[in-house]
């Protein structure tokens, strides 16, 4: 079955608005792996608008099951950190300074030689490596030659198109999925995946080993926790 990795970001977004511990991110992670998630992502920006250095410190601390740092390895503060808190996984994004989240993978032909040898660098401490890329043969076969273990296909025009076709908005993944298979590369996959796309995106996909989930998750938690959280602040008001 493919696992589930919770993207616990968002908990510390909403931490990070009053300042304070409330949300704990140290909770979402222990909690995540008791409700019965595989794993914990986070994606420390530069600028810690969400998940901290620290944050990913005290987490390796804890974690039971696989810990995936995902972020930008030409920062060299993230290239240390996960040096330093060496998680199962790393998954590098070629995310731009200050950029919203994450909207495009790597051009593995032009960054072949850079991934190669950052690549080399988290494998030489013992890390599993993946890298972020577009449902694209050419990136594919691209990634291979940057001795990556896994892929990680970017999955935001899959969701995007999915309501309209989905099986026009799959097909590039299975394509992509088929050469990784063929290739020897693992196969992970995330953003936007949700509860309406995500079946259809797992039964489709041959080998997908890991999904990592967690605007929509988190989404969800809060809608599906609305109700209880309100009759229990009503229940303290009964005279
Ligand atoms: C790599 C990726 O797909 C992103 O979804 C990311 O990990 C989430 O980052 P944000 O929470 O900053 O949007
Ligand atoms: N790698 C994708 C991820 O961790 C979460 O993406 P999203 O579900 O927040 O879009």
């Amino acid at each position: 079955m493919t696992k589930l990795s919770v993207n616990i970001n968002k908990f510390a977004t909403l931490r990070n608005s009053r300042g304070g511990n409330n949300p704990d991110v140290l909770k979402a992670a222990i909690d995540a792996e008791r409700f019965g998630a595989d794993g914990v992502t986070v994606h420390p920006r530069p600028d810690e608008r969400h998940i901290r250095y620290s944050d990913v410190r005290d987490i390796k601390k804890i974690i039971t099951t696989e810990f995936n740092i995902e972020g930008n390895c030409s920062e060299d503060s993230l290239v240390d950190l996960v040096l330093e808190n060496k998680p199962d996984q790393v998954t590098l994004v070629p995310d731009a300074q200050g950029q919203l989240t994450s909207d495009h993978g790597w051009d593995t032909i032009q960054h072949r030689d850079y991934l190669r040898d950052m690549i080399q660098t988290f494998q030489l401490a013992g890390i599993r490596v993946s890298i972020f890329v577009d449902p694209v043969i050419e990136m594919i076969d691209g990634a291979a030659e940057t001795g990556a273990n896994r892929i990680e296909l970017y999955t935001e025009s899959y969701a995007r198109e999915y309501a309209s076709n989905k099986e026009k908005a799959i097909a590039p993944y299975i394509a992509a999925a088929n050469r990784a298979n063929e290739l020897g590369l693992g196969l992970n996959a995330g953003h936007d995946l949700d509860l309406t796309n995500l079946a259809y995106f797992a039964q489709n996909i041959p080998g997908l080993l890991e999904v990592s989930i967690g605007h929509a998750l988190i989404s969800d938690a809060l809608y599906l926790g609305y109700e209880n959280a309100i009759q229990l602040y009503k229940r303290q008001l009964k005279g």
